[in-house]
């Protein structure tokens, strides 16, 4: 596996890469790899001749008094499971390349960036558009990887992709958890021993809600219950349990059809965020 981290050099090693008309899938992180990114980099395998890989702690996406500064970074260990994955590139840009002095331009989806996340972490998904624009036109692969687990982030890059004609097939992976079902997340490494045992309560709140809701009950009840689960595990703060539709996100009060549960909660000082498919069959 080749690393780099100059633009020029990446471009020059993507001619190679293509070499005899090779397709090639990108798989961009944030790093601290866990499962679920390298169930990314097989999806991509599996789907492409040649695996991309990116690692940037991107600035522009982190708030004021977020984690920036205290994100997990292990670029050694990151690169290892990526070589064992199978990865043929990664791409690690420095800030000054990604952000050159007196950096002016920054890509906003309008509609569904505002909602869930948007709220929470105001100008969050400006930055995630940003970055994402500026990985795809760099790389310009064929196709492109991203968690389930960032359910809304998936649906602003596939808006994001089809607006500005990026040109890569936008793929979503399934969300990989942990025995318990906790969500496999960098971030779940702050949580203490005693905060990560209550964690779980996040997916089997959701897992709740999901029930109740095919099984009949009122979304508003379902809902509810799946707030007060969280407040009585724990969860500091619940910035939002919701049914929404997939494509919009927008929230659903009729059930039909294949819907989604999304959600945000602290415990502990770390939020956390998950979401599940809910189907009502009519
Ligand atoms: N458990 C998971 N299952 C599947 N994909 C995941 C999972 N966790 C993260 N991803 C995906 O990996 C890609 C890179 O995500 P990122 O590096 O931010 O990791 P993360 O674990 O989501 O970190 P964070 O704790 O910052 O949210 C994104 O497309 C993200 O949706
Ligand atoms: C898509 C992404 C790599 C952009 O920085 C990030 O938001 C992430 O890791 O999910
Ligand atoms: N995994 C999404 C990136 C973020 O929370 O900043």
């Amino acid at each position: 596996m080749q690393t780099l981290r100059d633009l020029g050099q990446l471009r020059s090693a993507l001619v190679a890469l293509r070499a005899g008309g090779h397709t090639v899938a990108l798989v961009p992180t944030m790093g601290a790899l866990h499962a679920g990114h390298l169930a990314l980099i097989e999806a991509a395998k599996d789907r492409a001749d040649r695996v991309v890989a990116t690692i940037f702690v991107n600035p522009l996406q982190f708030g004021a008094g977020e984690d920036l500064d205290r994100y997990p970074r292990q670029e050694k260990a990151d690169a290892r499971a990526l070589e064992q994955a199978g990865c043929d590139l990664l791409w690690m840009p420095t800030a000054d390349q990604m952000y050159p002095d007196g950096f002016a331009t920054t890509v906003s989806v309008d509609g569904l960036s505002k909602r869930w996340e948007g709220t929470a972490r105001p100008g969050h998904f400006d930055g995630v558009a940003t970055v994402v624009t500026k990985l795809l036109t760099a790389v310009r692969p064929d196709i492109a990887l991203f968690g389930e687990k960032d359910f809304q982030q998936l649906a602003v890059i596939r808006r994001l992709a089809a607006d500005l004609n990026l040109g890569a097939e936008i793929v979503g992976a399934p969300t990989v958890r942990d025995a318990d079902g906790l969500a496999l997340s960098s971030r779940n490494a702050y949580l203490s021993d005693d905060d990560r045992a209550r964690a779980v309560c996040l997916p089997r709140a959701l897992e709740r809600a999901a029930e109740e809701i095919a099984d009949g009950a009122p979304v508003d009840h379902a809902l509810d219950h799946a707030r007060h689960a969280l407040t009585d595990a724990g969860f500091s703060v619940v910035d939002y349990v919701a049914l929404v539709d997939e494509a919009t996100l927008e929230p659903v009060t009729e059930p039909a059809g294949q819907m989604r549960l999304i959600a945000a909660a602290t415990i502990g000082g770390t939020r956390l965020i998950d979401n599940l498919a809910v189907r009502v069959s009519n």
